[in-house]
């Protein structure tokens, strides 16, 4: 007759981040720093070095993803990177059980005797604000008003309190997480936008800085329509004004952006030809970039800013 023993141990293991998922920042080729670059950065590089989370605020193209980092960059540690989402629940800020990792001894050594032994890991995975907090990285999160508020909570009592509530880590004692003192965190959010945007909590404003961006001045926007498409400076200036003059007219004074400049500079040096009223490709290509933001401006039902383009290109 034999005898048999089992036992079942259930634990949880928390499982680490992959290395692939860090990057390391640094300033491409084409990014241009001008003095109002500097300004901007050297403000928000005092704000995170007293400890201060920094928020770029502004509409779309002002710049702000790309000097979130550009500045992430200068703090030189790990970036963590994070874009606002709808469907964002606090598990995909701080992590959730990923399964479980099951195994099963049966030792049989003494023939009469059978005993098992099962044990069920339930495994856990950080997610990134987690692992930023914990090792001290620079969380860059992109457009965080496109997340619920809620799935934001856990912001409050890290960038306050400087602790990360975990509370499903209760049961192996990790349940709190003391932030890294290096931990740094820089926002950005764009308050014109009317879809797919939530309010933000009083509560998490409160705890930001917020450097409030415009339109780059008028250098700026030629050294970055210059950068990215490689035309000389004077066609630059003059793509850059029209673009800048359409800007005040009509209902919508953020559009056209820098990235109309960057789509008619591109489009230009692959057709050739300068940026002037002579040149019937380069009129072709400013309508067809400035279309969006021409249709919405009419008078008597006709379209008025196609003409204003015109008009524009004829005084070059
Ligand atoms: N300093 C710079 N040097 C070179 N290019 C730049 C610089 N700043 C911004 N750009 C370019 O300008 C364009 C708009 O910048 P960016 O995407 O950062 O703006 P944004 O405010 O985050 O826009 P959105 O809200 O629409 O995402 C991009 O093509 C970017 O590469």
């Amino acid at each position: 007759m034999s005898a048999s023993m089992s036992s079942m141990k259930e634990t949880r293991q928390r499982m680490s981040a992959p290395e692939q998922d860090n990057v390391v920042p640094e300033a491409g080729s084409d990014f241009v720093e001008t003095p109002y670059v500097k300004d901007i950065t050297d403000r928000a590089l005092a704000y995170l070095h007293v400890g201060y989370p920094v928020h770029f605020s502004g509409p779309a193209g002002t710049g702000k993803t790309t000097l979130a980092f550009h500045v992430a960059a200068k703090l030189k540690r790990t970036v963590m990177l994070i874009h606002g989402d709808d469907e964002f629940g606090s598990s995909d800020l701080i992590g959730k059980d990923s399964g479980y990792r099951k195994a099963k001894v049966v030792d049989n050594y003494i023939h009469s005797v059978v005993k098992t032994e099962e044990s069920m890991n339930t495994v856990w995975a950080d997610n990134r604000l987690t692992i930023a907090c914990q090792q001290g990285c620079t969380l860059v999160y992109d457009e965080f008003t496109r997340s619920r508020p809620e799935a934001n909570n856990a912001f409050l009592s890290v960038l306050e309190e400087k602790i990360l509530n975990i509370p499903s880590l209760r049961d192996i004692d990790q349940g709190y997480l003391q932030v890294h003192p290096e931990f740094r965190a820089i926002f950005t959010s764009n308050p014109e936008e009317y879809a797919g945007v939530h309010k933000t909590q009083d509560a998490m404003m409160d705890r930001l800085i917020t450097i409030t961006l415009d339109h780059f001045d008028r250098d700026t926007e030629v050294q970055v329509t210059m950068s990215k498409s490689d035309l000389p400076q004077k066609d630059a200036e003059k793509i850059v004004d029209i673009v800048r003059k359409l800007r005040k007219t009509g209902v919508n004074n953020h559009r056209p952006t820098i990235r109309a400049c960057i789509a008619i500079g591109k489009i230009l040096k692959h057709m050739g030809g300068g940026a002037s009223k002579d040149n019937f490709v380069f009129k072709q290509i400013c309508r067809d970039v400035l279309n969006v933001d021409t249709t919405k401006v009419t008078r008597d039902g006709e379209p008025l800013l196609p003409r204003k383009i015109d008009e524009l290109i004829n005084s070059l």
